[in-house]
């Protein structure tokens, strides 16, 4: 009988550093190679395009959250992967930040198929320090996230005090005594601290969750929680754009939990990502346009009572 492939499941709240920990995995020199699946909440596909270059195959899961409608495609997909096994050396699976882990997890003991030929090695939780203690309080799914998790990485704490991160602590470990903790910036992390740990314990989970393998979880996101994806054929003007954007987060900042866009800007050969977590906005130069791309916008706001009509109309305003 073949060996089982290992799968490493990435959690983590919206925005917390799942991709930046992805990328990570994808671009060290660990001399395997690696499946990976991506699911995003929001109707335009932007993650994969913020995921490097790499040789990896990368399969998109669109159209809802992993942990409920598309978990039939999850099962299909990894159907599909282990049809040619030699391929790869292992699975990762980002899910959104909404998922739960526990319905994601119970696919790979609960599928006839899927149990025999992956193993789930480990359930990664990526929490952002600067905003888990704040957004704990309405999430219920980041102590999901948390309380599964055998590694839990403590990102962005370049953003907190000390001592803010010792209260940080203090939660993570009443949520989850087990896991192992590691404090990061940027997901920066030795990577056999995350890869083939062969650290998931299903006892473990049992102990705490007894029902995990008696048939389907009905896990109910978090409330009002929506998405408002849009899109423009064109080119954007940075003039307009970048004094917009800033003055719709310092607004609704509290209530936008992510916001990510890749845009065209006008006299720009790059293309340029925009990122907001909050408050806290990034933008970057990512790489050239390529010449069989088209130069399009595109831009996704997952939040609390968005003002739909007000940002497609301001959004608007700024294209060319
Ligand atoms: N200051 C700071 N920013 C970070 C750190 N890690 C990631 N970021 C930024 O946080 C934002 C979100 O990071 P991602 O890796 O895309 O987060 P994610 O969990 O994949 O996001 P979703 O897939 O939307 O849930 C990006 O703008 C990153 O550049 C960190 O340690 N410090």
């Amino acid at each position: 009988m073949p060996a089982q492939i290992p799968v490493t499941l990435l959690t983590g709240y919206l925005g917390a550093g799942k991709t930046t920990l992805l990328n990570r995995l994808l671009t060290a020199s660990t001399g395997k190679r690696y499946a990976v699946i991506v699911n995003e909440f929001g109707e335009i596909g932007i993650d994969n395009d913020l995921i490097v270059d790499a040789d990896e195959e990368i399969i998109e899961l669109n159209n809802g959250c992993v942990c409920c409608s598309v978990r039939g495609d999850l099962v299909r997909i990894l159907g599909g992967l282990m049809k040619r096994p030699d391929r790869f050396d292992g699975i990762l699976i980002e899910t959104t930040g909404l998922a739960d882990p526990a319905p994601v997890a119970q696919t790979f003991f609960i599928d006839e198929d899927v149990r025999r030929k992956t193993k789930l090695d480990a359930i990664v939780t990526v929490v952002d320090a600067m905003h888990f203690l704040d957004e704990v309080r309405l999430a219920h799914t980041m102590e999901e996230q948390v309380a599964f998790a055998d590694v839990i990485i403590v990102n962005k704490c370049d953003l907190i005090l000390p001592s803010q991160l010792v209260a940080l602590d203090r939660h993570i470990r009443k949520l989850n005594p087990y896991a192992r903790v590691h404090h990061a910036e940027r997901c920066a992390i030795d990577l056999r601290e995350v890869l083939d740990l062969g650290s998931f314990d299903l006892d473990r989970i049992l102990e705490t969750e007894p029902d995990f393998l008696d048939g389907d979880h009905h896990h109910h996101h978090d409330g009002g929680i929506g998405s408002l994806s849009i899109g423009h054929p064109g080119e954007v003007d940075p003039d307009k754009f970048f004094p917009w954007i800033q003055q719709m987060i310092e607004r609704f900042g509290p209530d936008i939990l992510r916001m990510k866009g890749i845009l065209a800007l006008r006299d720009d050969a790059d293309r340029f990502v925009v990122q907001a977590v909050h408050q806290i906005v990034e933008g970057i130069h990512q790489r050239p346009w390529k010449t069989d791309e088209s130069r399009q916008s595109r831009l996704v706001f997952i939040g609390r009572r968005l003002p739909e009509e007000l940002l497609r109309d301001g959004f608007q305003k700024c294209c060319l």
